[in-house]
C-alpha cells in the first residue's frame, strides 16, 4: 500500500524530482561541484543548522502530551549538541573556519526557507511542522541512496564522498525511517482537505530545498 508520506511526494513528484536530481546534487556525486560552490553550501548550512534548531524549540511548543515534548527535546539536543558541533568541524576540514561562520550574512534563499518552515509552525500544529521539515530530514537520505545507485557517481577520489556517505549511512537512515512512520502515524487519520493542505506545504518546502542548491551553485 502507498504510505500517507508517500502520497506527498506523489503529489508533489515534478518538484521533487528537482529536487532530488538537481545539477548540484549531480555534481556532487560525479565529484565536478567547484568547491568554491560546496564552501559557500556549507556556509549558509550553518546558518540552516542554527534556524533548523529553533524549528525544533518551536515543535517542543507545539507538543500536545510530554511524549511529543520529549520528541522535540531529543531532536532539539541531537542538533545543538551533536550535529552543529560535526558541521562546524566538518566546515573546518574545509578551511572554513568557525569564527568566520558567525559573521555569514545570510542568502535571500536560506532566508526564504527558514523564514518558512519557522512561519508554517508558529501558524500551524505539529503535523504542519514535521511536513515543512521533511523534504529536509527526509530528502538528504533519500538523496544520498539514489546518488550511490547511478551510474555517474565517483567514489575515489570525489572530495564529496564522506557527505554522501554520512546520508547514507545506516544511523541517518533509521533516522529518515523513524519520521517517515511518524508522518505516516499522523497522516492517516486525515482527511482529504487537511492532507491537501499538507501537500502544499510539503510542496513548497521540497521547491525552497532545490532553491538552496541553485544558491550554492550560483554563490548568491
Ligand atoms: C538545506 C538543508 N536541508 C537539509 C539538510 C539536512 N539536515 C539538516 S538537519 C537534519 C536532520 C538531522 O536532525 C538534516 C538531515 C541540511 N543540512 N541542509
Amino acid at each position: 500500500m502507498t504510505s500517507s508520506f508517500e502520497m506527498l511526494k506523489i503529489r508533489n513528484a515534478g518538484e521533487w524530482q528537482a529536487y532530488r536530481e538537481h545539477d548540484f546534487v549531480c555534481r556532487l556525486g560525479a565529484g565536478t561541484l567547484p568547491e568554491e560552490a560546496f564552501r559557500h553550501y556549507l556556509k549558509q548550512d550553518y546558518l540552516f543548522l542554527v534556524q533548523f534548531a529553533r524549528a525544533w524549540g518551536l515543535a517542543v511548543y507545539k507538543s500536545r502530551d510530554l511524549d511529543e515534548i520529549r520528541q522535540g527535546l531529543e531532536s532539539l539536543k541531537a542538533i545543538v549538541e551533536v550535529e552543529i558541533g560535526l558541521h562546524v568541524g566538518y566546515c573546518a576540514e574545509w578551511s572554513i573556519p568557525e569564527k568566520a561562520l558567525a559573521d555569514v550574512p545570510p542568502s535571500p534563499a536560506t532566508l526564504a526557507y527558514t523564514d518558512y518552515v519557522l512561519e508554517t509552525g508558529l501558524h500551524g500544529d505539529l503535523t504542519d511542522l514535521h511536513v515543512a521539515l521533511a523534504p529536509c530530514i527526509i530528502g538528504y537520505g533519500e538523496i544520498a541512496l539514489w546518488l550511490q545507485a547511478q551510474p555517474f557517481l565517483k567514489t575515489d577520489g570525489n572530495p564529496y564522498t564522506a557527505w554522501i556517505e554520512m546520508y547514507a549511512s545506516p544511523d541517518y537512515q533509521a533516522l529518515v525511517r523513524s519520521e517517515i512512520e511518524w508522518l505516516d502515524r499522523r497522516l492517516a487519520s486525515l482527511d482529504e482537505t487537511a492532507i491537501s493542505c499538507l501537500s502544499g506545504i510539503f510542496g513548497k518546502a521540497t521547491r525552497l530545498e532545490a532553491d538552496f542548491w541553485q544558491m550554492g551553485l550560483d554563490l548568491t
